[in-house]
């Protein structure tokens, strides 16, 4: 049992885990909720089918019970799963309520309508003898590579990015298979479409194209209960959760419930960039209410209808649910945060920084992959980090996690004090230029970047006081590098590095065309939602896209494969030098200082390996030993979303 498990991890099906384990048997296994007859190890026994033993055997390790069949695979079950669950029927007292799970072999009709197994015609003529699907199909049988091709003809003949959208759902409610394999080969085309911009809209109408729910909502109702609700996802073995509250998403505010778009997107990229398995991935959206009026008042809206909760309301739920996650899914579990407020995004991640596997993938992903770009953006420009002076328009999350990454990478670099080296970077927010006669009235994250400066309103008057080699709009507002701003930028600089990372589209600073054309051609540039290529008298300019998507899939998968504890900054440094690297010869040429997507899969495997070096140096791993080469590891990890046989 313990050689297979090992075989699992290492095997290109996907990180260990029950679905997978199954799956090498051939048979899918479909989880129900429904009274049991027998135990589910006694019937395991019972039928003498190694697959549903071993399936107990996993099953019964992530309750946490410590049967002996968990024990038969050698894993200590109250390590990876918290404390001893009694819900499971094996261990509760005749007075504890257990949940009756089962575990039951999709065939036929169920076996069609569900996403993980389905494979639609693709079925061969076996597999519909032996699985009751005779009269269910039509008769021809076809191949995967024809219904990525057939479904990528339907999606293009959509005009409008929402409909692409809403099919590329429909599709992932089908069959999940098809849909990332149809993501993964037309990466540079889907992204768009399943992530910023378009799921930004999503968002924004999730209450009017809602079918079918996608995660688990877990609202102020469900205090005191989160951790039943935990039980009612029918995963078990988690291993990445994205969460967020509603209240900053993308450039688009407080969208309350329906930013539940975010983590569903977030993680369809974690499998598709980074290869961790669908069944892994854990979507979550806390419901504490919106101060978005026109939510409120819409009738197709779907969250709790009342203004947001704070202070200790708040806390408590938000406390609840990560003692809840921890609880049900152990110490390794990954905890992302997206696109929670700064008022409560900082404090999440300090307070839980020490006790959780958390990261915050607007302050820490955003900065690392932006490291990663001004790393690589060297060899355009010359010189070093430390040769640079940065301003910023916007001092929030993105921003203030930026400016942060880049010290810390320029103090190791040259051993001068962080302190220090914080002294070149400069940021602007909604009042002006941050100077120290603000220090008082600053939210704690901005006070160390209040220099000594005389106070500034505009950013074109700071962009000429400072005299900035390198500007960066992490402000949530459109348009806000005005032509001026960027003439500006060109008249102080030969190449000017200007990023515009804000999302969606609608609130980027400045368009692609705007900067090559306002800079006569100079700049370097790059933004967080993609613009097609530019031509500008003659020469076609390909803007890079900025966006933490390069970087947390990799991430969280080098965290995975070596069982890290916690995030350390050195990991983020890390990702950063691993991503700079994959920019080639070819792509400074085109004037790029991030590599294209469609190499992400390749991309991921050496961020991915870069951190989990860094976890294991940090002693922060606990998958050990450590393999010998972490970037095959990594690969042989990978999901694919080849169709398996089933016998
Ligand atoms: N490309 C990528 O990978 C990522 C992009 N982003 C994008 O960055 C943007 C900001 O996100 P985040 O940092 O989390 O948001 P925050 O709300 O934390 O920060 C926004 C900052 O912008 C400032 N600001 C707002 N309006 C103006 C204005 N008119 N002029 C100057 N400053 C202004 C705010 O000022 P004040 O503090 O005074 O209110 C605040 O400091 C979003 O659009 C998001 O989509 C975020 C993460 C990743
Ligand atoms: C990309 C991202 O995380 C954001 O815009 O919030
Ligand atoms: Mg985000």
């Amino acid at each position: 049992m313990l050689s297979l498990n090992r075989t699992c991890f290492l095997s290109n099906s996907g990180i260990n885990g029950s679905r997978t384990a199954v799956q090498r048997h051939g048979l899918p296994v479909a989880y129900v909720r429904m009274p049991c007859l027998l135990s589910t190890r006694a019937r395991a026994a019972k039928s003498g089918d190694a697959s549903v033993v071993m399936e107990t055997a996993l099953k019964e390790m992530q309750l946490g019970n410590g049967s002996p069949a968990a024990a038969e695979v050698g894993l200590d079950t109250t390590v990876g799963g918290g404390v001893k669950d009694v819900y499971g029927e094996d261990t509760a007292t005749e007075d504890q309520l257990v949940t009756p799970w089962s575990v039951s072999v999709a065939s036929g009709y169920n076996l069609l309508r569900d996403p993980h197994h389905n494979k639609g015609l693709a079925f061969n003529e076996k597999e519909r003898d032996a699985h009751y699907l005779r009269g269910l199909l039509p008769p021809a049988i076809v191949s995967h590579e024809l219904q990525v091709k057939k479904m990528m003809h339907n999606i293009r003949q959509y005009q409008v990015p929402l409909q692409k959208y809403m099919a590329m759902t429909d599709l992932q409610e089908m069959n999940e298979r098809l849909f990332y394999k149809l993501l993964i080969d037309n990466v540079e085309e889907l992204l768009p479409v399943v992530y910023t911009p378009t799921v930004g809209e999503a968002c924004q109408k999730y209450g009017s194209i809602f079918r079918r729910p996608q995660g688990l909502f877990i609202s102020l109702k469900e205090k005191g209960r989160i951790l039943e609700v935990l039980k009612n996802w029918p995963e078990r073995n988690i291993q990445v959760i994205v969460v967020t509250d509603g209240e900053r998403i993308l450039g688009l505010g407080d969208l309350g419930c329906q930013g539940m778009g975010i983590p569903v997107g977030k993680l369809s990229l974690y499998t598709a960039l980074g290869g961790v398995r669908p069944s892994a991935c854990l979507p979550v959206t806390i419901d504490v209410g919106t101060n978005n009026e026109s939510l409120l008042n819409d009738e197709f809206y779907i969250g709790l209808r009342q203004r947001r909760a704070t202070g200790q309301e708040y806390d408590e739920l938000l406390h609840e649910f990560m003692s809840a996650v921890k609880q049900n899914y152990g110490e390794k579990v990954l905890i992302q945060f997206e696109d929670f407020a700064n008022h409560n995004a900082f404090n999440l991640l300090e307070k839980y920084g020490t006790t959780h596997l958390v990261f915050n993938d607007d302050i820490q992903g955003t900065a690392s992959v932006v490291l990663a770009g001004l790393i690589a953006a060297q060899k355009l420009v010359g010189g070093s980090l430390a040769d640079h002076r940065f301003l910023f328009l916007g001092a929030g999350e993105a921003g203030t996690g930026i400016a942060e990454l880049i010290a810390l990478e320029i103090s190791k670099q040259t051993s001068v004090p962080l302190d220090l080296a914080r002294k070149n970077i400069w940021l602007v927010d909604s009042k002006g230029l941050i100077v120290s006669s603000r220090k008082d009235s600053l939210q704690h994250f901005k006070k160390p970047w209040a220099h000594e400066h005389e106070p500034i309103r505009d950013l074109v008057d700071a962009v000429k006081a400072i005299k900035p080699t390198v500007l960066i709009g992490t402000s949530g507002v459109g348009r806000t590098f005005t032509k001026e701003v960027i003439e500006t930028m060109a008249s102080l600089n030969e190449k000017p590095i200007i990023l515009s990372l804000s999302n969606p589209t609608s609130q980027s600073e400045c368009t692609a065309q705007e900067a090559y054309r306002w800079s006569e051609g100079r700049a370097i540039f790059a933004s967080g939602s993609p613009f097609a290529p530019v031509d500008y008298e003659g020469k076609v300019f390909v803007p890079g896209q900025a966006n933490n998507a390069y970087i947390f899939p990799g991430f969280g998968l080098g965290l995975i494969m070596s069982g890290a504890i916690r995030v350390h900054d050195d990991m983020l440094l890390a990702a950063s030098e691993a991503l700079a690297a994959e920019v080639s010869r070819e792509n400074f040429k085109k004037g790029l200082i991030y590599p294209p997507f469609s190499n992400i899969r390749k991309i991921s495997a050496n961020i991915a390996a870069r951190v989990a070096a860094k976890a294991y140096e940090l002693g922060l791993a606990t998958r050990l030993p450590q393999p010998d080469d972490l970037v095959k590891c990594a690969e042989s990890c990978m999901y694919s979303p080849t169709y398996r046989n089933y016998r």
